[in-house]
């Protein structure tokens, strides 16, 4: 089959809609905000069990932030690539303003969905905040050009992402593949306007004994058309110690992990290479209490 056919070509995956998006500004409605909170807490719950990922729209993220935070992006990678290779990794890119802007907002949204995700693991709401406070978070920004090869490319590797939850902007184009539980199938991860991503990370799956599961997750370019993608990574502090919560812990539901230290987890996966599985750094696998 020659190249020119690559663009009727698409994965045959099923493009399922039931990963749960969540609306927001349930938590605040004025009439029964109590019950709506419970509610939202439960979904969130569910779909951290479930699926380890999920949507969230009305967030709160200003919508015309998310509209400059584009414009800027999309204006940095039409450049050339000289110009492009002048902007070192963690000089420039701090110092936009829209940027530095854009960072807060999704630390706020970040600290908002870990006090929902520790109230649905039963646990007190701010039990986690604690260890970000000096956090290492981490923004990226991804251009994947058209890619026309004759059976779907991948944008990015099959992984988890190492930290606790990732909160990613994703475009129409889509792209974005997870791992469904429930059946180890594949299925793309539907845009929906205005939202963004949310999923779960190793230190989630620590901290909740297991409970919720990191992610596996990849990335698709398309055929025809440019893609960009924005993952927001927050991580706790360097030098925290993470353990399955001792709330969550008891004689008959002991510890699925031994616990480690995220400094040294963070730099070995973090210097690791995705296309080389086997590699020696440190995986959520090393830690598992053994049965
Ligand atoms: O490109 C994407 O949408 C996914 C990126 C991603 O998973 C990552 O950077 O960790
Ligand atoms: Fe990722």
């Amino acid at each position: 089959m020659g190249e020119c056919d690559a663009a009727t070509i698409q994965p045959t995956l099923e493009d399922v809609n039931d990963i749960p998006v969540i609306d927001l500004s349930l938590l605040s409605s004025a009439d029964n905000a109590g019950s709506n909170a419970a509610g939202v807490v439960a979904e969130i719950g569910k779909a951290c069990e479930k699926w380890g990922v999920f949507q969230v729209v009305n967030h709160g993220v200003p919508l015309e932030l998310q509209a400059k935070f584009d414009l800027v992006m999309k204006q940095f990678f039409a450049q050339p690539v000289e110009e492009k290779r002048k902007l070192r990794k963690d000089i420039d890119v701090a110092k936009q303003e829209v940027c530095e802007e854009y960072g807060r907002e999704m630390e706020k949204l970040s600290y908002r969905l870990l006090e929902l995700i520790c109230l649905s693991l039963g646990v007190q709401r701010q039990r986690l905040n604690g260890f970000f406070k000096d956090h290492c978070n981490m923004g990226r920004i991804i251009h994947c050009p058209p890619c026309a090869v004759s059976r779907p490319a991948l944008g990015t590797h099959q992984h988890t992402d190492v930290g606790a939850l990732t909160v990613l902007s994703q475009d129409d184009v889509g792209g974005l593949e997870v791992l469904r539980k429930a059946d180890g199938e594949w299925v793309q991860v539907t845009y929906v306007p205005d939202a963004y991503v949310v999923n779960v990370g190793d230190m989630l799956e620590v901290w909740s004994n297991q409970k919720y599961e990191s992610l596996q997750h990849r990335a698709m370019a398309n055929s025809d058309r440019e893609r960009f993608s924005v993952p927001f990574f927050f991580n706790p502090a360097l030098y925290v110690v993470v353990e399955p919560l001792e709330e969550l812990t008891n004689e008959q539901t002991p510890a699925k992990y031994n616990a480690l230290n995220w400094g040294k987890y963070y730099s070995s996966r973090k210097y690791g290479n995705f296309k080389n599985p086997d590699m020696d750094v440190l995986r959520l696998r090393h830690f598992k209490v053994l049965e």
